[in-house]
């Protein structure tokens, strides 16, 4: 009841208000109605603790916390489903003000995916969506440091499976939404967030069920906001300070299977060729035959162009004149393996079976290579270029999965997800000078969102070294306690931005 008088009076406020604004930077504007009510992203030191524990090993009687619950995704149809309900309860356990919120509604989708609709008291506004999963994937005990799933806190880091991908996101809305309705604050620009469980192994059941659930209802989206791209730090050679990279583009997908049958027979008199053979050719070949570096096409371009002046010389000059210099610097991009992953499809042998007993020539022998495509490129064009590459009629090609990249979402001065991100990374990180746009070459659960909106953005808020690159997906997964606490300010930011910070959009008046 006080909450609803609360809500009243805010509305009431704004009203009276009206839309006075100020400008801020190019293309931006903020109103006055927002910039009255807004809360410093100060927290006590009691409710630092309180969020870490949260994150990590929540209370030290019962042992849990986010981390500690293994959410494992195996395949689209293997994922720990007693975790992923556990992660549930805990959620609602820990975050009580976002569940009892009467402006805030609560589903589940999917069996464990998340839906939160967020009311916002002016409905005029369009709505903006907020992303993360819940689900890891598997982490065996050896070559870990500390146990995966402990959530352990080791100088000044918290270790374990999710701590960067992705249950610092998923953890940091909840918290900041938390945070911000204890302090009475009432979002006037309506969101939701969805939590899928199952993104590490499609999306299919989570992010892919939440976006048509939105679509029936008719929800058209502002903007997208989900992990996929950081600030980066040290992953180009030379350039002098960490730039954050916002992903408007992110790379297809190709999960393709080579096989290879013959008739089976006794190893003491093989033919010329077996299928084991046959098929480590095709795939040597694959290996071998990079697909074409695509540079120039897609955003890489226009990050580096506007990297060029924190390169020292003569990098600085190089990149400011690629209409000169690009055959040069497509060249030297594909040197180093992630920064060749933005420039071409990437071609990645990631299964191969065959044989049953050591003196029998096997009938099958089977392969999976993992295409990721550049932005420029299409699944049929890849696939084109594959079959003239393993050019062997006896290797038959079977796609397992497939997509196109995402389209690019825009990011000039009038593009609202992406000028607000711009927005407050600049006010959280004062010391981040650029911004720019990139490509994510990974896939995330936004590519399902992108018939409810054209901008959608890819954007963690934390610094990734190439150190900590090897711990996602891989070994020693850790975030610093640091950053995940800049990562809730982060949102706790971003929410009350959506709220202030509007673009000039000539002839239209609202977004
Ligand atoms: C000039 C700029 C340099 C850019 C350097 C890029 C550094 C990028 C570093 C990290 C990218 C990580 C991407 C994270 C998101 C990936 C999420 C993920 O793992 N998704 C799964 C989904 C499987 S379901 C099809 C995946 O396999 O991609
Ligand atoms: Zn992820
Ligand atoms: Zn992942």
């Amino acid at each position: 009841m006080a909450r609803r008088c609360l809500y009243l009076l805010a509305l009431g406020g704004v009203l009276l208000l009206g839309i006075a604004t100020f400008s801020r930077s190019k293309g931006l504007r903020r109103s006055l109605r927002g910039a009255a009510s807004r809360i410093p992203s100060q927290f006590s030191e009691e409710e630092r603790v309180d969020m870490k524990r949260r994150f990590s090993i929540s209370d030290c009687l019962t042992l849990t916390g986010a981390i500690q619950i293994p959410t494992v995704s195996f395949t689209s149809e293997d994922y720990n489903t007693t975790a992923l309900a556990e992660f549930g309860e805990y959620i609602y356990k820990v975050f009580p003000t976002v569940f009892s919120t009467s402006f805030i509604q609560h589903e589940v989708v999917g069996g464990y995916s998340h839906l939160f609709t967020v009311q916002g008291s002016d409905p005029s506004l369009q709505p903006y969506l907020l992303l993360a999963h819940i689900d890891v994937v598997p982490a065996p005990a050896e070559g870990w440091k500390v146990p995966p799933f402990s959530g352990l806190e080791h100088d000044g880091f918290i270790w374990g499976r999710g701590t960067l991908d992705n249950k610092n996101s998923v953890m940091a809305i909840l918290q900041a939404l938390e945070l911000l309705l204890i302090r009475d604050y009432i979002p006037q620009r309506p969101f939701f967030i969805a939590l899928g469980h199952d993104e590490e192994v499609s999306g299919k059941n989570g992010a892919r069920k939440i976006s048509t659930l939105l679509q029936a209802r008719g929800v058209q989206l502002a903007f997208v906001v989900d992990e996929g791209s950081f600030i980066l730090d040290g992953f180009i050679p030379n350039v002098k300070k960490p730039f954050a990279q916002i992903a408007v583009a992110e790379k297809g997908s190709i999960n393709l299977m080579l096989q290879v049958n013959v008739t089976p027979g006794h190893s003491s008199a093989p033919q010329k060729e077996t299928s084991i053979g046959i098929l480590a050719a095709a795939v040597s070949r694959l290996e071998q035959t990079p697909l074409p570096n695509m540079f120039g096409d897609g955003p890489l371009k226009t990050t580096l162009e506007l990297l060029a002046n924190e390169f020292s010389f003569p990098t600085n000059i190089i990149l400011s004149n690629l209409w000169l210099f690009w055959p040069f610097v497509r060249r030297f991009l594909e040197r180093n393996h992630i920064t060749n992953a933005l420039v071409r499809t990437t071609t990645a042998l990631t299964m191969f079976n065959a044989g049953i007993k050591v003196n029998v020539i096997p009938s099958v022998a089977q392969a999976v290579v993992n295409f990721r495509i550049h932005p420029a490129q299409t699944v049929q064009e890849v696939l084109e270029l594959v079959k003239n590459i393993v050019a062997d009629d006896r290797v038959q090609l079977h796609v397992l999965s497939a997509f196109d990249p995402e389209p690019v979402s825009p990011s000039d001065n009038q593009a609202l997800g992406y000028q607000l991100l711009r927005h407050t990374i600049h006010s959280v990180f004062p010391e981040v000078s650029i911004v720019a746009p990139g490509t994510c070459i990974g896939n995330t659960d936004s590519r399902h969102y992108k018939n409810l909106s054209n901008g959608i953005y890819r954007f963690n808020p934390f610094y990734l070294r190439p150190q900590d690159f090897t711990g996602i997906h891989g070994l020693n997964e850790k975030i610093s306690v640091q950053a995940y606490e800049t990562h809730v300010k982060f949102i706790f930011e971003l929410i009350q931005n959506a709220d202030t910070v509007r673009v000039s959009v000539p002839h239209v008046h609202e977004l």
